[in-house]
């Protein structure tokens, strides 16, 4: 068995044998577009789990998540924090929960497609029941920020309650507090380290920083070396996980979501050049896509 702390030889051998730079070849044809017939729901529908003080970061992700051709978005937030989200959405939903059991039923909507929860959540035990009402469901999900660390050396649980497709999008120090183990700077160790958490938690594991690593249960591995230092700015996380939610809730397979959001992203962040901000982030969306081949 593999551990985190020492990937056995293999897994190291397999990091650098298997990985690949990220490029569009390895994820373009299986982009969503738009069908004539299709309708906002059909087009996809994102739920996103809003917290409350910090409402910023939820709403970052949502307008991603809208960005990336999701028909419809929706947070889910606490009453007494609509007026605060609802006075600056005006396409991504807004839909109220007084308790726990108006939360569990938002989540249970058959018409939605992907959920995505941590940005602002909280590290809390709410956070962790929510998440792991969302696995439930089967559907695909994003866990990212403090739903990570609501799962602080919890990965096990974690690993029990992921029936669908799981994407877990740590920074270093998310990482070590999910999986008690600090990455490894050198790129070979770090791709080794990413493809054992995968391995134990059955989820996509996008390791994020100036190179993302993204990794996969079966052994798959895209590593982004292209990011900006710009996007090292508060809440550009927070867009990457709407991103990605953005397209499973459009049936892309979450190897090639995750892999197709942070090329997204990390064009987005070129697009923009100097004086990035989170804000600028999602409506680049549109021009970083026009990069690719018509
Ligand atoms: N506009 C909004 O509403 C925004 C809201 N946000 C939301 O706020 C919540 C908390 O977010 P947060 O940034 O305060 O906490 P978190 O990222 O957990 O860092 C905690 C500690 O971890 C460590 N650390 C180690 N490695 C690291 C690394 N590579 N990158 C970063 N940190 C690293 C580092 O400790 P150090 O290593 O410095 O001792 C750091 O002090 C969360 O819900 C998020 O979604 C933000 O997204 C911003 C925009
Ligand atoms: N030095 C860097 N160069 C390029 N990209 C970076 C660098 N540092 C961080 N990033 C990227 O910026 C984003 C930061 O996300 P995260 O740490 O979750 O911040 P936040 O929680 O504030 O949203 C990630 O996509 C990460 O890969």
């Amino acid at each position: 068995m593999h551990t985190l702390a020492n990937p056995h030889r293999q897994a190291y051998n397999q990091a650098m044998s298997h990985y690949q730079s990220n490029s569009p070849a390895l994820w373009e044809a299986l982009l969503p577009s738009p069908h004539s017939n299709s309708h906002k729901y059909s087009r996809g529908y994102v739920l996103i789990q809003g917290g409350y003080p910090v409402t910023g970061a939820a709403r970052l992700a949502a307008l991603a998540a809208a960005r990336s051709g999701a028909g419809i978005t929706a947070i889910a937030v606490p009453a007494a924090a609509l007026a605060i989200y609802a006075s600056q959405l005006l396409s991504i939903m807004a839909k109220p929960y007084a308790s726990t059991l108006d939360l569990y039923a938002l989540i249970h909507d058959p018409r939605i497609g992907a959920f995505l929860i941590g940005p602002g959540a909280g590290a809390s035990k709410e956070t962790r029941e929510t998440t792991l009402t969302m696995l439930q469901t089967a559907k695909p999900v994003v866990i990212d920020a403090d739903a990570l660390t609501a799962f602080a050396r919890k990965s096990d649980s974690l690993k029990k309650a992921i029936l669908g497709q799981c994407v877990l999008t740590p920074h270093d120090g998310e990482f070590e507090k999910l999986f008690g183990l600090q990455p490894a700077d050198q790129l070979p160790e770090r791709i080794a380290q990413a493809l054992v958490a995968a391995r134990q938690t059955n989820a996509i594991i996008l390791l994020k920083g100036a190179n993302t690593i993204i990794a996969a249960p079966d052994e798959r591995v895209i590593v982004n070396e292209r990011a900006p230092a710009t996007l090292a700015t508060a809440g550009a996380g927070d867009v990457l996980a709407g991103l990605i939610t953005g397209l499973l809730a459009q049936g892309m397979p979450a190897f090639e979501a995750a892999a197709a959001a942070v090329w997204l992203h990390s064009t987005a962040a070129e697009l923009h050049g100097i004086g990035l901000i989170a804000e600028d982030l999602p409506g680049l969306i549109p021009a970083a896509w026009r990069q690719l081949t018509p």
